[in-house]
């Protein structure tokens, strides 16, 4: 199989702007891999969301994101949106229908015409809902939820449609430490299953924990593309983030101890 057929994810020269401003600089990333969890992280204002709009065709970007030899970024929007789910940072409020629905109309909205009914969608729905651990909020309005609940609501509707491409936005920033750590064992399964899964995560000692590799994203370039240890280092939190850390290993995990800023 040539290179650019893989069912890995590639980036090749992917630049994206807002008007003359260019936020993601001719990025090249050789192989995000399917079956493994990338993280993506950097500072606040990097372009993280940016990329991962860009990749999931919701904004215009030049460059290409290959996948089996295909590019996301031209591809169709019928294509493109059973293959990539985008999980957004943000989820709308103010829409009158129940947890359960909104899942539910996010798997009609996404899928091909002519596959399956309405038993298999409400069936389905309730799958992912049981998977995320959020049966008892089914019947919920979404203006009801907690900011927590909204988060794991959100990654409900990405993942119902059970794309091979997930794009998730800090899945896990408003969520208590049970959900989170829930949250990040499905992301993980979803790889083991496996898709690409690209998770932007601020807390680095959760990504060294849970990611198989980790992008770090400086001023829209790529700084580094490694291992977790090899990514998390005093050297990378001092270039890129500006801060004065040690990075300790406790049972096997690293953990990032920020002594303070530069
Ligand atoms: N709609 C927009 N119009 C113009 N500039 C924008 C727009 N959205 C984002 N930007 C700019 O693009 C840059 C990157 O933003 P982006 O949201 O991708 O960063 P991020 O790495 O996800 O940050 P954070 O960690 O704070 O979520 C920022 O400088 C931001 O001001």
């Amino acid at each position: 199989m040539m290179a650019h057929e893989s069912g890995d994810l590639q980036l090749e020269h992917l630049s994206v702007s807002y008007g003359s401003k260019r936020i993601v600089r001719d990025l090249t990333l050789s192989s995000i891999k399917a079956g493994q969890v990338t993280a993506l992280v950097g500072p606040n204002g990097a372009g993280k969301t940016t990329l991962l709009r860009a990749i999931a065709g919701l904004l215009r970007a030049s460059g290409s994101a290959l996948v089996h030899g295909k590019n996301l970024l031209t591809m169709g929007y019928g294509e493109r949106s059973a293959l990539v789910s985008y999980m957004p940072q943000s989820v709308p409020e103010r829409v009158s229908l129940t947890v359960l629905e909104s899942v539910i109309a996010t798997l009609r909205a996404t899928r091909r015409p002519g596959m399956m009914g309405n038993a298999h969608d409400r069936n389905r729905a309730i799958s992912v809902l049981e998977q995320l651990d959020i049966t008892d909020i089914a019947l919920d309005p979404l203006d009801c939820l907690s900011g927590g609940q909204r988060q794991l609501c959100s990654l409900a509707q990405s993942l119902v449609s059970d794309p091979s491409i997930l794009l998730l936005d800090e899945p896990t920033s408003a969520l208590d430490l049970r959900h989170q750590a829930t949250v990040m064992g499905v992301v993980r399964e979803l790889a083991a299953a496996g898709k690409i899964v690209i998770c932007v995560l601020h807390d680095l000692s959760q990504a060294a924990r849970w990611a198989d590799s980790i992008v770090v994203l400086n001023h829209g370039a790529l700084y580094l593309h490694g291992a977790p240890d090899e990514a998390v280092t005093p050297q990378m939190l001092s270039e890129v983030y500006a801060v004065e850390a040690r990075v300790e290993s406790l049972h096997g995990h690293l953990h990032v101890v920020v002594q303070g800023a530069i």
